[in-house]
């Protein structure tokens, strides 16, 4: 989806829809990025509207702080424990719900708070479904001690799995090393095609120095998927296709 406007109405949609599913007193995780953000505003404008008591975890700090202006209450994950729910955004999304994320760095406590969840909602336009991962590239957070050598495990592990020579980048921001909520560093392999998420998640995990892979396996329940004139589809595991909600 070129066209900003478009994407930013689906994002709406895909938001409005999770927003929707939202009940009064549930505990939930917010997530990260710019589709996150239209959830977040459209959430908190219904809590005030129908002064709903909710109790919010955040993926990150810039979630945090937009969720806290716009009077939604925030505390820390481990002062809620479980969560009812978790909506976020994707960066891709595939049939069996397997997600990249990470593209704006906040996947560690995105992952963390979405496995503390009952259920994963993701919200998304439909430029994020693709049949095969691996055209985003796929974040790796890892540590800034060893980075050199943590490099080298990954180049290795890509030659193992046919995946040699492509491109590992390390992400910049405003020309120096970004640095995630956690002061690490995030990888971004340009790998084109996952052929085997499961294999590579469990490759990168076993690596030291990786802190967390943009692999979601099995942690996504939905996936509710925005079209510019509002319309919404929603997708589950291995079910295809879908059930119009608009
Ligand atoms: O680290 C960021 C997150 O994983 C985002 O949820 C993901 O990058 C999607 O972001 P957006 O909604 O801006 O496309």
């Amino acid at each position: 989806m070129t066209d900003p406007a478009a994407a930013d109405a689906a994002k709406r949609a895909a938001a409005r829809a999770a927003v929707a599913m939202v009940q009064n007193g549930m505990r939930l995780g917010l997530g990260t990025g710019s589709t996150a953000v239209i959830m977040v505003r459209e959430l908190a404008a219904r809590a005030a509207a129908e002064r709903l008591s909710l109790r919010c975890a955040a993926t990150s700090v810039a979630t945090a702080d937009l969720a806290t202006s716009l009077g939604l209450k925030v505390e820390p994950l481990d002062a809620i424990g479980h969560l009812d729910m978790t909506i976020d955004g994707a960066d891709e999304i595939d049939p069996d719900l397997t997600l990249i994320k990470g593209g704006g760095g906040a996947l560690l406590r995105e992952k963390i708070v979405a496995a503390a969840s009952e259920r994963m909602v993701v919200i998304a336009d439909g430029a994020k479904v693709v049949e095969q991962l691996g055209g985003f590239p796929l974040p790796v957070e890892v540590l800034a001690f060893g980075l050199a050598s943590t490099q080298q495990h990954i180049d290795h592990l890509l030659a193992r799995m046919d995946m040699a020579d492509r491109p590992v980048m390390l992400r910049q921001r405003s020309g120096s090393p970004y640095r995630t909520d956690e002061g690490n560093l995030i990888l971004d392999l340009e790998l084109g095609a996952i052929p085997d998420p499961q294999a590579l998640a469990a490759g990168l995990s076993a690596i030291p120095g990786v802190v967390e892979h943009g692999l979601f396996l099995c942690l996504a329940d939905i996936a509710l998927i925005g079209q510019p004139d509002g319309t919404v589809t929603l997708l589950e595991a291995d079910i295809t296709p879908e059930e119009d909600l608009a």
